[in-house]
Protein backbone atom coordinates (compact mmCIF):
# COMPACT_ATOMS: atom_id res chain seq x y z
CA UNK A 1 0.00 0.00 0.00
CA UNK A 2 1.50 3.40 -1.03
CA UNK A 3 2.13 5.73 2.04
CA UNK A 4 -0.07 8.14 0.80
CA UNK A 5 -3.40 5.49 0.51
CA UNK A 6 -5.91 4.89 3.62
CA UNK A 7 -7.47 2.64 0.66
CA UNK A 8 -6.43 1.10 -2.25
CA UNK A 9 -8.17 -1.72 -4.19
CA UNK A 10 -6.65 -3.69 -6.46
CA UNK A 11 -8.94 -5.47 -9.47
CA UNK A 12 -11.42 -6.11 -7.24
CA UNK A 13 -14.77 -7.34 -8.36
CA UNK A 14 -17.69 -8.63 -7.88
CA UNK A 15 -19.55 -11.35 -9.19
CA UNK A 16 -22.78 -13.12 -7.83
CA UNK A 17 -24.00 -16.28 -8.71
CA UNK A 18 -27.41 -16.33 -9.42
CA UNK A 19 -29.45 -19.69 -9.18
CA UNK A 20 -33.06 -20.45 -10.34
CA UNK A 21 -34.12 -22.30 -7.33
CA UNK A 22 -32.79 -22.85 -3.97
CA UNK A 23 -32.17 -26.64 -4.32
CA UNK A 24 -29.70 -25.76 -7.26
CA UNK A 25 -27.44 -24.57 -4.99
CA UNK A 26 -27.26 -27.49 -3.24
CA UNK A 27 -26.49 -29.53 -6.38
CA UNK A 28 -23.93 -27.32 -7.82
CA UNK A 29 -21.89 -28.21 -4.89
CA UNK A 30 -21.82 -31.77 -5.75
CA UNK A 31 -19.06 -33.66 -8.00
CA UNK A 32 -19.80 -34.32 -11.52
CA UNK A 33 -22.83 -31.59 -11.29
CA UNK A 34 -23.26 -29.09 -14.31
CA UNK A 35 -23.41 -25.57 -13.45
CA UNK A 36 -26.88 -24.59 -12.55
CA UNK A 37 -26.06 -20.90 -11.74
CA UNK A 38 -25.89 -17.67 -14.10
CA UNK A 39 -22.95 -15.44 -12.99
CA UNK A 40 -23.76 -11.73 -13.28
CA UNK A 41 -21.10 -9.04 -12.79
CA UNK A 42 -22.12 -6.60 -10.29
CA UNK A 43 -18.47 -4.82 -10.14
CA UNK A 44 -16.01 -5.04 -13.25
CA UNK A 45 -11.99 -5.41 -11.81
CA UNK A 46 -11.19 -2.19 -10.36
CA UNK A 47 -8.36 -0.10 -9.39
CA UNK A 48 -8.86 2.94 -7.31
CA UNK A 49 -6.55 4.53 -4.55
CA UNK A 50 -7.89 6.81 -1.69
CA UNK A 51 -5.67 9.32 -0.02
CA UNK A 52 -6.26 9.79 3.59
CA UNK A 53 -8.57 13.43 3.65
CA UNK A 54 -10.64 12.70 0.76
CA UNK A 55 -13.91 13.21 -0.07
CA UNK A 56 -15.12 11.03 -2.94
CA UNK A 57 -18.91 10.50 -4.53
CA UNK A 58 -20.49 8.05 -6.01
CA UNK A 59 -22.84 8.40 -8.67
CA UNK A 60 -24.64 6.51 -10.76
CA UNK A 61 -28.21 5.19 -11.46
CA UNK A 62 -29.89 2.28 -9.60
CA UNK A 63 -27.95 -1.08 -9.78
CA UNK A 64 -24.74 0.53 -11.00
CA UNK A 65 -22.54 -1.17 -8.12
CA UNK A 66 -22.41 1.91 -6.01
CA UNK A 67 -23.79 0.02 -2.97
CA UNK A 68 -21.96 -3.02 -3.52
CA UNK A 69 -18.32 -0.84 -3.80
CA UNK A 70 -19.52 0.27 -0.31
CA UNK A 71 -19.77 -2.73 1.02
CA UNK A 72 -16.33 -4.11 -0.28
CA UNK A 73 -14.44 -1.73 0.86
CA UNK A 74 -16.10 -1.95 4.75
CA UNK A 75 -15.48 -5.38 4.51
CA UNK A 76 -19.39 -6.47 4.77
CA UNK A 77 -19.24 -8.30 1.46
CA UNK A 78 -16.34 -10.23 0.61
CA UNK A 79 -14.97 -9.38 -3.57
CA UNK A 80 -14.40 -12.36 -5.68
CA UNK A 81 -11.61 -11.27 -6.87
CA UNK A 82 -8.33 -9.02 -6.13
CA UNK A 83 -6.95 -6.97 -3.10
CA UNK A 84 -8.13 -4.66 -1.21
CA UNK A 85 -6.26 -2.85 2.07
CA UNK A 86 -8.02 -0.65 4.03
CA UNK A 87 -6.12 1.51 7.05
CA UNK A 88 -7.75 3.07 10.01
CA UNK A 89 -11.62 2.96 11.76
CA UNK A 90 -14.25 2.56 9.56
CA UNK A 91 -17.43 3.73 10.24
CA UNK A 92 -20.64 2.80 8.15
CA UNK A 93 -24.26 4.15 7.30
CA UNK A 94 -24.73 1.31 4.75
CA UNK A 95 -28.04 -0.36 4.35
CA UNK A 96 -30.86 1.11 6.80
CA UNK A 97 -30.17 -0.61 11.02
CA UNK A 98 -27.23 -2.91 9.42
CA UNK A 99 -25.00 -3.68 12.47
CA UNK A 100 -28.26 -3.21 14.51
CA UNK A 101 -29.65 -5.97 16.46
CA UNK A 102 -33.26 -5.27 16.65
CA UNK A 103 -34.10 -7.07 19.44
CA UNK A 104 -31.47 -5.12 21.66
CA UNK A 105 -32.88 -1.23 23.07
CA UNK A 106 -30.72 1.82 21.34
CA UNK A 107 -28.17 2.26 23.87
CA UNK A 108 -27.03 -1.66 23.88
CA UNK A 109 -27.04 -1.43 20.09
CA UNK A 110 -24.65 2.00 20.58
CA UNK A 111 -22.23 -0.21 22.92
CA UNK A 112 -22.36 -2.78 20.74
CA UNK A 113 -21.67 -0.59 17.19
CA UNK A 114 -18.99 1.05 18.88
CA UNK A 115 -17.37 -2.39 20.36
CA UNK A 116 -17.05 -3.58 16.64
CA UNK A 117 -15.72 -0.30 15.60
CA UNK A 118 -12.86 -0.94 18.52
CA UNK A 119 -13.76 1.21 20.99
CA UNK A 120 -13.75 0.42 24.55
CA UNK A 121 -16.25 0.59 27.18
CA UNK A 122 -14.84 3.61 28.88
CA UNK A 123 -14.37 5.08 25.93
CA UNK A 124 -18.22 4.40 24.36
CA UNK A 125 -19.44 5.77 28.05
CA UNK A 126 -17.23 8.99 27.85
CA UNK A 127 -18.80 9.49 24.58
CA UNK A 128 -22.70 7.97 24.92
CA UNK A 129 -24.04 11.10 25.89
CA UNK A 130 -22.87 13.57 22.68
CA UNK A 131 -24.48 9.97 20.63
CA UNK A 132 -28.01 10.16 22.28
CA UNK A 133 -28.17 13.88 22.09
CA UNK A 134 -26.83 14.13 18.32
CA UNK A 135 -30.01 11.10 17.78
CA UNK A 136 -32.46 13.01 19.26
CA UNK A 137 -34.43 9.96 19.73
CA UNK A 138 -34.85 11.16 23.77
CA UNK A 139 -35.99 7.84 25.76
CA UNK A 140 -36.73 5.99 23.11
CA UNK A 141 -32.75 5.31 23.31
CA UNK A 142 -33.88 2.67 26.12
CA UNK A 143 -36.62 0.68 23.80
CA UNK A 144 -35.53 -1.83 21.33
CA UNK A 145 -34.94 -0.75 18.11
CA UNK A 146 -37.17 -3.32 16.39
CA UNK A 147 -39.88 -0.77 17.72
CA UNK A 148 -38.00 2.53 15.71
CA UNK A 149 -39.34 4.43 12.55
CA UNK A 150 -36.83 4.33 9.86
CA UNK A 151 -36.07 7.98 10.42
CA UNK A 152 -34.84 7.34 14.55
CA UNK A 153 -33.14 4.09 13.27
CA UNK A 154 -31.18 6.32 10.73
CA UNK A 155 -30.42 9.23 13.36
CA UNK A 156 -29.10 6.69 16.02
CA UNK A 157 -26.68 4.88 13.72
CA UNK A 158 -26.03 8.12 12.10
CA UNK A 159 -25.18 9.48 15.92
CA UNK A 160 -22.74 5.86 16.44
CA UNK A 161 -20.77 6.94 12.95
CA UNK A 162 -20.01 10.44 13.11
CA UNK A 163 -19.31 10.45 17.56
CA UNK A 164 -16.90 7.56 17.23
CA UNK A 165 -14.05 9.48 15.35
CA UNK A 166 -13.45 7.55 12.63
CA UNK A 167 -10.54 7.26 10.26
CA UNK A 168 -13.12 6.54 7.65
CA UNK A 169 -16.47 7.19 6.95
CA UNK A 170 -19.05 5.48 4.52
CA UNK A 171 -22.13 6.68 3.71
CA UNK A 172 -25.15 5.48 1.46
CA UNK A 173 -27.59 7.55 1.20
CA UNK A 174 -28.30 8.13 4.37
CA UNK A 175 -28.37 11.68 4.13
CA UNK A 176 -31.25 11.75 1.89
CA UNK A 177 -33.58 9.82 4.90
CA UNK A 178 -33.94 12.03 8.27
CA UNK A 179 -36.41 15.36 8.30
CA UNK A 180 -34.68 18.33 7.11
CA UNK A 181 -33.39 19.62 10.24
CA UNK A 182 -31.81 16.42 10.84
CA UNK A 183 -30.14 16.17 7.52
CA UNK A 184 -29.26 19.54 7.81
CA UNK A 185 -27.56 18.89 11.07
CA UNK A 186 -25.69 15.65 9.14
CA UNK A 187 -24.33 17.57 6.41
CA UNK A 188 -22.75 20.01 9.19
CA UNK A 189 -21.34 17.07 10.49
CA UNK A 190 -19.70 15.68 7.57
CA UNK A 191 -18.31 19.22 6.68
CA UNK A 192 -16.80 18.97 10.43
CA UNK A 193 -15.26 15.70 9.69
CA UNK A 194 -13.94 16.79 6.64
CA UNK A 195 -12.12 19.41 7.54
CA UNK A 196 -10.62 17.51 10.32
CA UNK A 197 -9.05 15.51 7.15
CA UNK A 198 -11.00 12.46 7.92
CA UNK A 199 -11.96 10.37 5.02
CA UNK A 200 -15.21 9.66 3.61
CA UNK A 201 -16.75 7.69 0.53
CA UNK A 202 -20.65 8.95 -0.08
CA UNK A 203 -23.06 7.83 -2.34
CA UNK A 204 -26.27 9.82 -3.50
CA UNK A 205 -28.52 10.54 -6.17
CA UNK A 206 -28.52 14.05 -4.77
CA UNK A 207 -25.60 15.50 -7.54
CA UNK A 208 -25.63 19.27 -5.79
CA UNK A 209 -24.93 17.13 -2.32
CA UNK A 210 -22.02 15.10 -4.13
CA UNK A 211 -20.52 18.59 -5.52
CA UNK A 212 -20.63 20.51 -1.66
CA UNK A 213 -19.57 17.75 -0.40
CA UNK A 214 -16.62 15.77 -2.35
CA UNK A 215 -13.47 16.69 -3.44
CA UNK A 216 -13.49 13.53 -6.18
CA UNK A 217 -16.89 11.99 -7.97
CA UNK A 218 -16.69 8.69 -9.34
CA UNK A 219 -19.33 7.59 -11.85
CA UNK A 220 -20.19 4.56 -11.76
CA UNK A 221 -22.47 2.29 -14.57
CA UNK A 222 -23.03 -1.36 -14.78
CA UNK A 223 -20.22 -2.20 -12.41
CA UNK A 224 -17.57 -0.38 -14.36
CA UNK A 225 -15.84 2.97 -13.84
CA UNK A 226 -17.37 5.66 -16.43
CA UNK A 227 -15.69 8.77 -15.52
CA UNK A 228 -13.87 9.76 -11.95
CA UNK A 229 -12.35 13.59 -11.40
CA UNK A 230 -12.86 16.93 -10.08
CA UNK A 231 -17.34 16.49 -9.25
CA UNK A 232 -18.56 19.33 -11.29
CA UNK A 233 -16.72 18.02 -14.25
CA UNK A 234 -17.84 14.25 -13.98
CA UNK A 235 -21.57 15.60 -12.72
CA UNK A 236 -21.97 17.59 -15.96
CA UNK A 237 -20.86 14.24 -17.54
CA UNK A 238 -23.48 12.28 -15.85
CA UNK A 239 -25.96 14.94 -15.86
CA UNK A 240 -25.19 14.77 -20.04
CA UNK A 241 -25.56 11.39 -20.17
CA UNK A 242 -28.78 11.49 -17.78
CA UNK A 243 -30.22 14.09 -20.26
CA UNK A 244 -29.10 11.63 -22.96
CA UNK A 245 -31.75 8.85 -21.85
CA UNK A 246 -34.44 11.44 -21.95
CA UNK A 247 -34.26 12.13 -24.76
CA UNK A 248 -34.02 8.56 -26.32
CA UNK A 249 -30.79 7.96 -26.30
CA UNK A 250 -30.02 4.46 -24.92
CA UNK A 251 -26.40 4.00 -25.28
CA UNK A 252 -23.83 2.80 -22.62
CA UNK A 253 -21.67 5.61 -21.69
CA UNK A 254 -17.71 4.54 -22.71
CA UNK A 255 -15.47 4.12 -19.44
CA UNK A 256 -12.88 6.68 -20.13
CA UNK A 257 -10.93 4.39 -18.29
CA UNK A 258 -8.33 3.22 -21.15
CA UNK A 259 -8.67 -1.04 -21.41
CA UNK A 260 -5.70 -2.77 -20.78
CA UNK A 261 -3.16 -3.93 -18.51
CA UNK A 262 -0.49 -1.96 -19.76
CA UNK A 263 -1.71 1.71 -19.94
CA UNK A 264 0.97 3.97 -18.60
CA UNK A 265 1.15 4.82 -14.81
CA UNK A 266 2.88 7.03 -12.62
CA UNK A 267 6.28 6.08 -11.42
CA UNK A 268 7.33 8.85 -9.69
CA UNK A 269 5.48 11.89 -8.54
CA UNK A 270 7.65 14.61 -6.81
CA UNK A 271 6.49 18.09 -5.73
CA UNK A 272 8.70 20.64 -4.24
CA UNK A 273 8.12 24.21 -3.12
CA UNK A 274 11.16 26.02 -2.81
CA UNK A 275 13.05 22.97 -3.22
CA UNK A 276 11.08 21.62 0.14
CA UNK A 277 9.48 17.96 -0.71
CA UNK A 278 5.96 18.17 -0.36
CA UNK A 279 3.57 15.38 -0.15
CA UNK A 280 -0.22 14.51 1.68
CA UNK A 281 1.69 14.20 5.07
CA UNK A 282 4.77 16.23 4.25
CA UNK A 283 3.87 20.42 4.27
CA UNK A 284 6.56 22.53 3.32
CA UNK A 285 6.83 25.56 5.89
CA UNK A 286 7.26 29.25 4.58
CA UNK A 287 5.20 29.20 1.25
CA UNK A 288 4.69 32.31 -0.06
CA UNK A 289 3.34 33.95 -3.23
CA UNK A 290 6.74 34.17 -4.82
CA UNK A 291 7.60 30.22 -3.75
CA UNK A 292 8.16 27.78 -6.59
CA UNK A 293 6.13 25.07 -7.43
CA UNK A 294 7.49 22.26 -9.20
CA UNK A 295 6.03 18.71 -10.25
CA UNK A 296 7.83 16.13 -11.54
CA UNK A 297 6.29 12.82 -12.60
CA UNK A 298 7.93 9.83 -14.37
CA UNK A 299 5.22 6.97 -15.67
CA UNK A 300 6.34 3.48 -16.99
CA UNK A 301 4.13 0.51 -19.24
CA UNK A 302 1.66 2.53 -22.11
CA UNK A 303 4.21 0.83 -25.03
CA UNK A 304 1.97 1.19 -27.87
CA UNK A 305 -0.01 3.97 -26.53
CA UNK A 306 0.26 7.93 -27.57
CA UNK A 307 2.83 9.38 -25.02
CA UNK A 308 -0.32 10.76 -22.17
CA UNK A 309 -0.55 13.87 -21.15
CA UNK A 310 0.01 14.75 -17.69
CA UNK A 311 -1.98 17.28 -15.72
CA UNK A 312 -1.77 19.08 -12.30
CA UNK A 313 -4.38 20.81 -10.36
CA UNK A 314 -4.80 22.83 -7.49
CA UNK A 315 -7.58 23.33 -5.02
CA UNK A 316 -8.05 25.26 -1.80
CA UNK A 317 -9.09 23.65 1.02
CA UNK A 318 -13.11 23.53 0.72
CA UNK A 319 -12.12 21.00 -2.32
CA UNK A 320 -12.68 24.23 -5.37
CA UNK A 321 -10.61 23.53 -8.00
CA UNK A 322 -8.90 26.77 -8.75
CA UNK A 323 -6.17 26.88 -11.09
CA UNK A 324 -4.90 23.74 -13.35
CA UNK A 325 -2.53 23.19 -16.31
CA UNK A 326 -2.15 20.20 -18.66
CA UNK A 327 0.83 19.31 -21.66
CA UNK A 328 -2.07 18.22 -23.52
CA UNK A 329 -3.54 21.99 -23.30
CA UNK A 330 -0.42 23.76 -23.40
CA UNK A 331 1.27 21.63 -25.93
CA UNK A 332 5.11 21.78 -24.45
CA UNK A 333 7.74 21.36 -26.89
CA UNK A 334 9.18 18.26 -24.68
CA UNK A 335 5.49 17.09 -25.12
CA UNK A 336 5.88 13.39 -27.15
CA UNK A 337 9.55 14.03 -27.00
CA UNK A 338 10.94 12.72 -24.27
CA UNK A 339 12.38 8.86 -24.32
CA UNK A 340 12.89 8.93 -20.13
CA UNK A 341 8.71 9.40 -20.31
CA UNK A 342 9.27 12.31 -17.47
CA UNK A 343 7.70 15.60 -17.34
CA UNK A 344 8.27 18.89 -14.93
CA UNK A 345 5.55 21.54 -14.67
CA UNK A 346 7.00 24.55 -13.24
CA UNK A 347 4.89 27.09 -11.99
CA UNK A 348 7.74 29.92 -11.06
CA UNK A 349 5.41 31.88 -8.55
CA UNK A 350 2.08 30.96 -6.28
CA UNK A 351 -0.30 34.45 -6.04
CA UNK A 352 -2.07 32.62 -3.54
CA UNK A 353 -3.79 33.88 -0.56
CA UNK A 354 -3.30 32.47 3.21
CA UNK A 355 -4.88 29.22 3.58
CA UNK A 356 -4.44 25.48 2.97
CA UNK A 357 -3.99 24.35 -0.82
CA UNK A 358 -3.29 21.05 -2.42
CA UNK A 359 -2.11 19.51 -5.63
CA UNK A 360 -3.65 16.64 -7.41
CA UNK A 361 -1.91 15.20 -10.26
CA UNK A 362 -2.79 13.19 -13.45
CA UNK A 363 -2.08 11.24 -16.03
CA UNK A 364 -4.26 11.17 -19.15
CA UNK A 365 -4.16 10.73 -23.10
CA UNK A 366 -2.88 12.42 -25.40
CA UNK A 367 -6.04 14.16 -25.48
CA UNK A 368 -6.50 15.07 -22.20
CA UNK A 369 -10.23 12.81 -22.05
CA UNK A 370 -9.08 9.84 -20.46
CA UNK A 371 -7.61 8.88 -17.40
CA UNK A 372 -4.47 6.53 -16.76
CA UNK A 373 -3.50 7.41 -13.53
CA UNK A 374 -4.10 10.06 -10.60
CA UNK A 375 -2.97 11.09 -7.27
CA UNK A 376 -5.46 12.93 -5.16
CA UNK A 377 -4.11 14.61 -3.34
CA UNK A 378 -0.82 14.38 -4.04
CA UNK A 379 0.70 17.04 -2.07
CA UNK A 380 -0.71 19.61 0.51
CA UNK A 381 0.51 23.05 1.48
CA UNK A 382 -0.03 25.98 3.37
CA UNK A 383 0.83 29.71 2.10
CA UNK A 384 2.43 31.41 5.15
CA UNK A 385 -0.55 33.88 6.46
CA UNK A 386 1.61 36.62 8.19
CA UNK A 387 1.92 37.69 3.96
CA UNK A 388 -0.98 39.99 2.62
CA UNK A 389 -2.60 38.97 5.94
CA UNK A 390 -5.91 41.21 5.28
CA UNK A 391 -6.73 39.97 1.47
CA UNK A 392 -9.41 38.18 0.97
CA UNK A 393 -10.35 35.54 -1.54
CA UNK A 394 -7.98 33.06 -3.21
CA UNK A 395 -5.59 34.79 -5.45
CA UNK A 396 -3.70 37.91 -5.08
CA UNK A 397 -4.79 39.97 -8.33
CA UNK A 398 -2.05 42.23 -9.84
CA UNK A 399 -3.37 46.08 -9.42
CA UNK A 400 -2.49 49.31 -9.27
CA UNK A 401 -3.94 52.19 -7.45
CA UNK A 402 -4.16 55.98 -8.46
N1 LIG B 1 -26.88 -10.58 -3.30
C1 LIG B 1 -26.99 -10.28 -4.60
N2 LIG B 1 -27.18 -11.25 -5.51
C2 LIG B 1 -27.27 -10.96 -6.83
N3 LIG B 1 -27.20 -9.72 -7.34
C3 LIG B 1 -27.02 -8.71 -6.49
C4 LIG B 1 -26.91 -8.93 -5.06
N4 LIG B 1 -26.72 -7.71 -4.47
C5 LIG B 1 -26.72 -6.80 -5.48
N5 LIG B 1 -26.90 -7.38 -6.66
C6 LIG B 1 -26.95 -6.72 -7.98
O1 LIG B 1 -25.74 -6.02 -8.18
C7 LIG B 1 -25.99 -4.81 -8.92
C8 LIG B 1 -25.37 -3.66 -8.20
O2 LIG B 1 -26.11 -3.42 -7.01
P1 LIG B 1 -25.81 -2.21 -6.04
O3 LIG B 1 -26.74 -2.34 -4.88
O4 LIG B 1 -24.36 -2.15 -5.76
O5 LIG B 1 -26.22 -0.95 -6.93
P2 LIG B 1 -26.35 0.58 -6.52
O6 LIG B 1 -25.58 1.36 -7.51
O7 LIG B 1 -25.99 0.75 -5.09
O8 LIG B 1 -27.89 0.85 -6.73
P3 LIG B 1 -28.92 1.77 -5.87
O9 LIG B 1 -28.64 3.17 -6.28
O10 LIG B 1 -30.24 1.28 -6.34
O11 LIG B 1 -28.68 1.50 -4.43
C9 LIG B 1 -27.50 -4.69 -9.07
O12 LIG B 1 -27.86 -5.11 -10.36
C10 LIG B 1 -28.05 -5.65 -8.03
O13 LIG B 1 -29.27 -6.22 -8.45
Amino acid sequence: MSSDSIIELTDVGKTYRLYRKPSDRLLESLPFVKQKSDSFVALKPLSLKIGKGEVIGLLGRNGAGKSTLLQLICGTLQPSSGTLNVQGRIAALLELGSGFNPEFTGRENVFLNGAILGLGRKELEDRFEEIHAFSEIGDAIDQPVKTYSSGMFVRLAFAVAVCVDPDILVIDEALSVGDGAFAKKSFDRIMRLKESGKTILFCSHNLYQVEAICNRAIWLHQGEVIAQGVPADVINKYESYLYGIDQGDTGVPAPEVAPGNDRPQFKTVQITLDDQPATQTQVPVGVTGQSCLQVTVSWKGGDGYPSPSFAATLHSADGKLIASAGSHIDQPDCQGQSAEKELTLTLPQLPLLKGEYWVEVYLLCEQGIMFYDQQIPAARFKMDSSVCALEQGVFHIPRQWS
